[in-house]
């Protein structure tokens, strides 16, 4: 049992953010891990799908919306999904397995629209930000706001339901915030009003005369309305544009305590009235808010809106919450220190360092973790080869990893680090600020590792929209630049931070799909292939464990799997496809990883495949055609293997 409550009547402290006007979802009783919350069907699906046939030979593209506009029920069906821009899509988003971005061929993607040119000239104008991620995105949503106006149009919600969707809407902006955090969270929610006016614009300048979309523009006052529709829609749409009474009410934590499970089915049976006390079974879109760990009665219950960015460090996560919810996430994860010592301190007070951070772990960003700059000296911006692989075991041989820890903030000057092992603390030195040479070239650290954040993050998202949208990204040239982006993580953030784990996995993803590729061909597979295959599949066994201890590191509430699910059945598939007992053998052992949590968030149907991967060893070898006899096992490929290779 859950409630929605105003949080600032919470008697528990909110996890999300400090109240202003904003209601949350509270536990009303305990729950443990993997209990159902919640099962909700959407109050409105607020996205079009304008795959019709009409629009896939439509040469003209902004034609393609005007029949989207004029579209009857039959061509627009609001149970399909169109990809509007939505952050809160399960974690393995790019997963090997993926089943989550299939697309019709023929639909129409948002970056098939075409805006107006006063439009687009306006948006350019208003462009403020460097940030190339947060332009494209406010695009994208420009463009998601305008399918939504034309679903609306055409399907029209009843009285009933638009008096529920308006409980939605809270105009928070008129608060009076004082703090700097609070002035960028209007800024970003204004923004969004922003947009939503220029969607209605382009709605008018776009829709065909006399469609439905432009009656609805007649009138000033269901325009104001439908502001709010935009606004209710940016700020509470789960994918494919769903909007919930009570599921929209949960707030974000980047330390969330659940997880929404989306577009799962129920059947339902339903009396029918025209006959006999007929049963009839009908599908019904819901989607389940689960448990993510235990929860006490009373506790705010909080998701994530980032997909598998809830790993990444804190700039990374506030500037897609930016992006794509408008707002600057107050959660416990995202504090800042507001009397931050190690700020005030001189470069070098390293005991001011060790105090504030003992004192305030909450502002520490663990995920964006790099090797000390002053225990471990940079040649210009990178990384001696030891320290950023930092093998385990080489304790032992006389050589220690010591890490710093950033502080969160979204420019470097902001983002101070602390080691606990030297007690030192660093920062970037100013211009003209003096400092030693050593200070400098330490503090320089930092603007590498803050420059090394986005440009993978440009990347992951570059890939994302590859992958999404039709791109052709199964190049040779593209798997060498990933290479390369993997190489500069590593080397110049090291083996702990989270751009090294996410390029890694990028690339393990990439690998094994193209072992699953040659493993399936016939041709014959010699010895040296093999051997090739072996020391792949056990460098990304590698990659995968050491992404388990990062994940585990961050202490989060949930599960690793809840991210590393999809790459570890990928591995495990990988491994059972060798057809060996061994490499079967090892296979499960992966499994064991991520059982129960199989057993608690996945469906049936990926249970079955989780067992049948745990068991596939002792159904004795019923291999896959590859060539038995003098082939190295994995698990012996796997111990030698001291390197990872880099490109
Ligand atoms: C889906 S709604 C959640 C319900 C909302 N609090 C309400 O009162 O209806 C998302 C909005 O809640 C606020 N919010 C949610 N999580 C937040 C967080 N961690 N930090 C700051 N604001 C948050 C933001 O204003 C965001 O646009």
């Amino acid at each position: 049992m859950a409630e929605v409550r105003s949080l600032s009547n919470s008697i528990v402290a909110s996890d999300s953010f400090q109240p202003h006007d904003q209601y949350g979802l509270f536990a009303t009783t305990a729950y443990r891990e993997g209990d159902v919350i919640l099962v909700e069907s959407p109050l409105l699906v607020l996205s079009a799908s304008a795959s019709t046939s009409a629009s896939a030979t439509h040469a003209d593209n902004n034609a393609s919306i005007m029949i989207a506009v004029t579209a009857t029920s039959d061509t627009l069906s609001s149970s399909e999904s169109v990809p509007v821009p939505s952050c809160r899509s399960q974690f393995a988003s790019t997963s090997l397995s993926s089943t989550t971005t299939t697309k019709a061929k023929d639909s129409l993607t948002l970056k098939d629209l075409v805006l107006p040119p006063s439009v687009q000239n306006q948006l350019h104008s208003k462009s403020n930000s460097k940030d190339a991620i947060i332009d494209e995105s406010r695009i994208n949503k420009l463009r998601g706001m305008i399918l939504v106006l034309a679903t609306y149009a055409v399907h029209p919600p009843s009285e009933e339901t638009l008096s529920n969707l308006m409980q939605l809407y809270h105009p928070s902006m008129s608060c009076t915030n004082t703090t700097n955090e609070k002035q960028h969270d209007r800024a970003d929610e204004e923004d969004a009003i922003e947009l939503a006016k220029l969607a209605l614009k382009c709605c008018e300048l776009m829709s065909a005369p006399k469609s439905a979309l432009s009656n609805l523009l007649q009138n000033d006052t269901t325009k104001d309305q439908l502001i709010k529709v935009l606004l209710i829609y940016s700020c509470n749409a789960f994918e494919g544009g769903r909007i919930y009474h009570r599921l929209s009410r949960v707030n974000h934590s980047c330390n969330p305590n659940a997880v929404v499970l989306e577009g799962c089915n129920s059947v339902s049976n339903t009396t029918s009235s025209s006959s006999n006390n007929d049963t009839e079974t009908k599908q019904q879109d819901v989607s389940i808010l689960k448990a993510a760990c235990d929860i006490a009665p009373g506790e705010e219950i909080t998701i994530s809106y980032l997909g598998k960015y809830l790993f990444a460090g804190y700039s990374t996560r506030q500037r897609i919450l930016r992006a794509n919810k408008h707002f600057v996430c107050g959660c416990s994860r995202c504090s800042i220190a507001v009397d931050d010592n190690v700020m005030n301190g001189i470069n070098g007070d390293r005991s001011d360092g060790q105090i504030s951070a003992a004192n305030n772990s909450s502002v520490d960003d663990v995920a964006s973790s790099i090797p000390c700059p002053a225990c471990h000296p940079r040649s210009g911006r990178y990384l001696d080869e030891d320290i950023m692989l930092d093998e385990d075991g080489d304790e032992d041989n006389g050589f220690k990893v010591c890490y710093a820890i950033p502080r969160n903030g979204l420019m470097p000057t902001e983002r101070s680090m602390h080691c606990t092992s030297c007690k030192g603390t660093i920062r970037v030195i100013p211009d003209g600020d003096g400092g030693s040479m050593r200070n400098k070239k330490e503090g320089n650290a930092i603007k590498y590792m803050c420059m090394a954040e986005e440009k993978v993050h440009e990347r992951l998202e570059s890939i994302g929209k590859m992958n999404g949208g039709g791109g052709d990204n199964d190049t040779e040239s593209e798997q060498d630049m990933d290479r390369q982006f993997l190489q500069m993580a590593t080397s110049i953030c090291g083996s702990r931070h989270w751009t090294t784990h996410f390029m890694n996995l990028h690339v393990m993803e990439e690998s094994l799909a193209t072992i699953h590729t040659t493993m399936m061909s016939n041709a014959k597979k010699d010895a040296e292939m093999m051997e090739d295959i072996y020391v792949e599949i056990a460098e990304a066994a590698d990659g995968l464990d050491k992404a388990y201890k990062f994940a585990s590191s961050l202490g989060l509430k949930l599960h690793p799997a809840h991210w590393l699910f999809d790459y570890t059945i990928a591995l495990a598939q990988t491994l059972v496809g060798l057809g060996d007992e061994k490499s079967q053998k090892y296979g499960s052992t992966w499994i064991e990883k991520v059982e129960t949590y199989a057993e608690r968030f996945e469906n049936e149907r990926m249970q079955e495949v989780v067992i049948a991967l745990r068991d596939a060893w002792k159904k004795g070898d019923e291999g896959d055609g590859t060539e038995k006899g003098g082939k190295r096992e994995i698990e012996d490929v796997n111990d030698d293997t001291k390197r990872r290779k880099l490109g």
